[in-house]
């Protein structure tokens, strides 16, 4: 069956339909990971997203039990220049064309994704239609241009009530604004006694649970969409907790903190984007996925302090309050997929965790 990608400057790709039927709308995006498709799929930051991957092969080992960083995929469509057909792992267990169409999430494949890409990092992200016909092409091109990209998308991720994962180590409440199963799964692995909360948890509630740290998961969107967040995140730094900021957590953190924020044009998704600490100087590759950035000059008036930097681009990569014990970081510490060498930032958490504890300096709530 045909099926066509409509971008709003009205440039039109031919391809083939794989996956669900349905028609669907979002941000057209790119990512250059080569593999970890259903870590990529299933991350809830690529909510109203359709997702185009550079590498021209997608689906070689079908999709497993364990590859989920979420139970239901966000993403809104998926573009390929070729998937497999009939995929061959030990694990797999179904290919990731039957898997989409379970999951209804169209798919296109057969186009020319370079070009798509190019384009892409010409004119910036754009919105774009996956469409089983181009006959009403005008229309929906115009519909575009009028509507602007979906907000509130972290509503639509986030637990809607809080859930525990027992163990017997520092109790961390983790903000979920769209989290990925791996942070959870870093943090099993250091035996924190976890609990996720919903991401508007008024600051107050997550006191009373006395956490020993925060984590401010990753999450789709505009961190600007979130203001539940900032305050809370506000209230908290009142208390001398431990806060690690991930992704959409860092940029929060950021905001909360009178710095500011904006999007970038094409971001950055992938697996091999190398980050400079700025303090030992050393590279780390690192996974990335995030569409927005902290502003640099921003951070002049703020207790924040510059730790990380982009190497290909100069974007902040990570930062230190000067004061609280909290820090960020703008890319995935726990991969899924990608690259481990950052993986040691969870460690550097729980270093935190205990000097705060030894130090006495939390608060009592
Ligand atoms: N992975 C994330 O948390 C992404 C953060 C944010 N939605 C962005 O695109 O920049």
């Amino acid at each position: 069956m045909k099926r066509y990608l409509i971008l709003e400057d009205g440039t039109i790709f031919n391809g083939l339909a794989f996956g669900s039927n349905r028609e669907a709308n979002g941000e057209v995006v790119f990512t250059t990971s080569m593999t970890g498709y259903q870590e990529v799929l299933t991350d809830p930051s690529y909510c109203d997203q359709i997702i185009t991957f550079t590498y021209p092969l997608v689906g070689n080992y079908g999709i497993n039990r364990s590859d989920y960083e979420s139970i239901r995929p966000a993403a809104s469509g998926i573009i390929v220049n070729e998937h497999a057909e009939f995929p061959n792992h030990h694990e797999g267990i179904q290919s990731l064309s039957s898997w989409l169409t379970a999951k209804d999430i169209p798919g296109l494949y057969g186009i020319d994704t370079r070009k798509l890409t190019r384009k892409i990092r010409q004119h910036g992200t754009l919105k774009g239609r996956l469409s089983n016909t181009i006959e009403n092409a005008q229309e929906i091109i115009d519909e575009m241009n009028a509507s602007p990209l979906s907000t509130d998308q972290v509503s639509k991720v986030s637990t809607k009530s809080p859930y525990h994962l027992p163990n017997s180590g520092n109790r961390v409440v983790v903000v979920d604004f769209g989290v990925k199963t791996g942070m959870l799964r870093e943090l099993s692995r250091r035996l924190c006694d976890v609990i996720v909360v919903p991401y508007n948890t008024p600051a107050a509630d997550i006191i009373r649970l006395q956490p020993d740290g925060v984590l401010l998961s990753n999450g789709p969107g505009d961190p600007k969409d979130v203001p539940a967040g900032i305050t809370m995140i506000q209230e908290l730094l009142n208390y001398n907790i431990p806060i690690l900021g991930i992704c959409l957590g860092h940029q929060l953190l950021a905001l909360a903190c009178g710095g500011d924020t904006e999007k970038l044009k094409f971001g950055h998704r992938g697996s091999n984007h190398p980050v400079r600490d700025l303090e030992t100087g050393k590279i780390a590759l690192t996974s990335q996925n995030h569409g927005y950035a902290v502003t640099e000059n921003s951070l002049m008036n703020t207790s924040l302090e510059l730790t990380h930097q982009a190497v290909n681009d100069g974007t902040v990569e990570g930062l230190k309050h000067k004061e609280k014990p909290a820090f960020s970081i703008q890319y995935h510490p726990e991969a899924s997929p990608g690259p481990q060498d950052s993986n040691p930032i969870f460690d550097d958490f729980m270093n935190m965790i205990k000097t705060t504890k030894k130090e006495g300096l939390m608060q009592n709530a």
